[in-house]
């Protein structure tokens, strides 16, 4: 442990110190996207219109400035458009849309370009339609809390912004120094405060949207309350660009905590991490904002890898959890999280834990859970990350199965998340591409995870990644209505083809 800790840790035997439904992968057809032959290939003439509408500014072409638009976060998927729209207003998402619909081109979305299921860049030549230009924040309503802002908008300024405000923004993942709300919003991202605030649909009080044939829906609102008819806001958060380009939102944003408080505790069984969920939602209780965990192969990764990264603690763990509490009484909050810690310490339930004492040590816990990500794309050339609902009760029986089914390969297994909200990411690297391994991973993991209650997407959404596993977790009925939404609201099959719904090769 660093020093300058407040270390939480037993010091004697007196006292402590401190301070539905499974369906058969055999019954789905897996197979490639093909291109489809409706669309229209791109013209010089559909190009000189484009740039137009979009001015020199909004309008990237050359091969190498192009690289980063076509790649995703994770160099796994890379697309082969030849231009990138970046509109600085409605009007001209509006002016686009309304010409590729006509014309029967193919637009991908794309914002910040941190998706982890391939979901925002092109599978072939598609145009992408990239909305960071649109970043403006609109409007910022004081006795509310409601902010409305454009698309674009990078997640971490709008947090910062309703922050300087006296608010919190409802949204918080490790990738938001680049990640837009406009990418949060169209994947219903989930992130870190989801445990506390819920999710985007329940915080979203209104969406502009532009639909496939270039009109404005606007569903601006600012209300809390508006109980007239079907709610559309919701069909778009999480269509994955698929329904409509989002192109600004209004967003309810909760009263700033006065007194945040940050702990990591390590534990030596997976059985008293789920104990300690329980016994803290019972202690804390109201102001806890978060529960996060992490195993020691990912810990480990994570500060073998990134220098930036530090494991306070001497010693390591088989698991950590990252606590934290919001309220507003100082006072009230730290007796309640000392007084559960010390219940942790007396009932066995950890066997170490430090408590930040200032930002910076709170920023370096956050530091070391939100470094995951990157430390396994450093790991190795081949990544396979799992984005999981697992109950609980089965919640780390598949890390500890895939270690032992991949027992003879060279690979790290590791896992992580936000084991509050019961979504475990499980992320497999290896150095070598293996075609036995690949097989041994996949579908098996999203087999097991049906087959124990479980969804193959907690929070990312299914992209072009896992679209052909979609009936897995979705009932065959439901995904039939979802595809007559998709037809009602993009007709000529534009936005962002070839996701979330797999295509038969013809
Ligand atoms: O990279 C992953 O698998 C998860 C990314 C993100 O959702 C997280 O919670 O760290
Ligand atoms: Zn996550």
């Amino acid at each position: 442990m660093a020093l300058g800790w407040k270390r939480l840790v037993k010091t004697n035997n007196f006292g402590y110190h401190f301070v539905h439904q499974f369906r058969a992968v055999s019954q789905i057809s897996y197979t490639r996207p093909s291109k489809n032959a409706s669309f229209s290939k791109l013209s010089s003439e559909d190009i000189s219109y484009l740039k137009r509408v979009v001015t020199p500014r909004g309008v990237v072409e050359e091969k190498e400035a192009l690289e980063p638009f076509n790649t995703d976060w994770i160099g796994k998927y890379k697309g082969n458009s030849s231009i990138v729209l970046k509109p600085s207003s409605t009007d001209q998402v509006s002016k686009i849309l309304q010409y590729c619909y006509e014309k029967k081109l193919p637009i991908v979305p794309q914002g910040g370009n941190t998706g982890l299921v391939g979901g925002s860049v092109p599978v072939f030549d598609e145009i992408i339609l990239n909305l960071g230009n649109m970043n403006r924040i609109r409007d910022f309503d004081n006795k509310s809390g409601i902010v409305t802002c454009e698309a674009g908008v990078v997640l971490e300024s709008l947090s910062n912004f309703v922050s300087e405000q006296g608010y919190t923004f409802p949204l918080d993942l490790g990738a938001k120094g680049s990640c837009q709300i406009g990418g949060n919003l169209a994947t219903n991202a989930g992130g870190t405060r989801f445990l506390r605030y819920g999710s985007l649909h329940g915080s979203t009080l209104g969406l502009e949207v532009v639909l496939s044939n270039g009109k404005v829906l606007n569903m601006l609102s600012s209300l809390r309350k508006d109980n007239t008819g079907y709610h559309l806001p919701h069909l778009f958060i999480g269509s994955e660009g698929t329904l409509g380009i989002i192109t600004a939102a209004s967003i309810c944003c909760p009263k700033k905590c006065r007194s945040v408080h940050t702990a990591l505790l390590g534990v030596d069984s997976f059985d008293k991490v789920t104990e300690l969920l329980v016994r803290c939602k019972d202690e804390v209780g109201e102001i806890l904002s978060a529960f996060e965990f992490m195993d020691r192969n990912a810990v480990e990764l994570a500060t073998k890898l990134l220098s930036h990264v530090r494991d306070p603690f001497s010693e390591s763990f088989p698991f950590y959890v990252l606590i934290e509490t919001s309220g507003s009484n100082e006072h009230h909050d730290m007796e309640k999280l000392e007084k559960f810690l010390e219940y942790c310490y007396s009932g066995d339930l950890i066997s170490d834990a430090v408590l930040a004492q200032d930002q910076s040590q709170m920023n370096q816990l956050w530091t070391l859970r939100e470094s995951m990500p990157e430390a396994v794309n450093r790991s190795g050339k081949h990544i396979f990350k799992y984005d999981l609902s697992i109950p609980l009760e089965h919640f780390y029986t598949l890390v500890t199965e895939m270690r032992s089914r991949l027992v003879e390969y060279p690979c790290h297994v590791v896992s992580w998340g936000h084991i509050g909200d019961c979504n475990l990411h499980l992320n497999i690297s290896s150095s070598e591409s293996n075609e036995s391994l690949s097989k041994l991973i996949e579908p098996y993991v999203y087999e097991w995870t049906c087959s124990h209650g479980g969804s193959i997407s907690a929070e990312h959404g299914v992209g072009r990644v896992k679209s052909k596993y979609l009936p897995m977790s979705k009932d065959m009925e439901a995904i039939e209505w979802m595809k007559q939404l998709k037809q009602l609201f993009d007709p000529v099959g534009i936005l962002n083809p070839y996701k979330i719904f797999s295509q038969r090769e013809e």
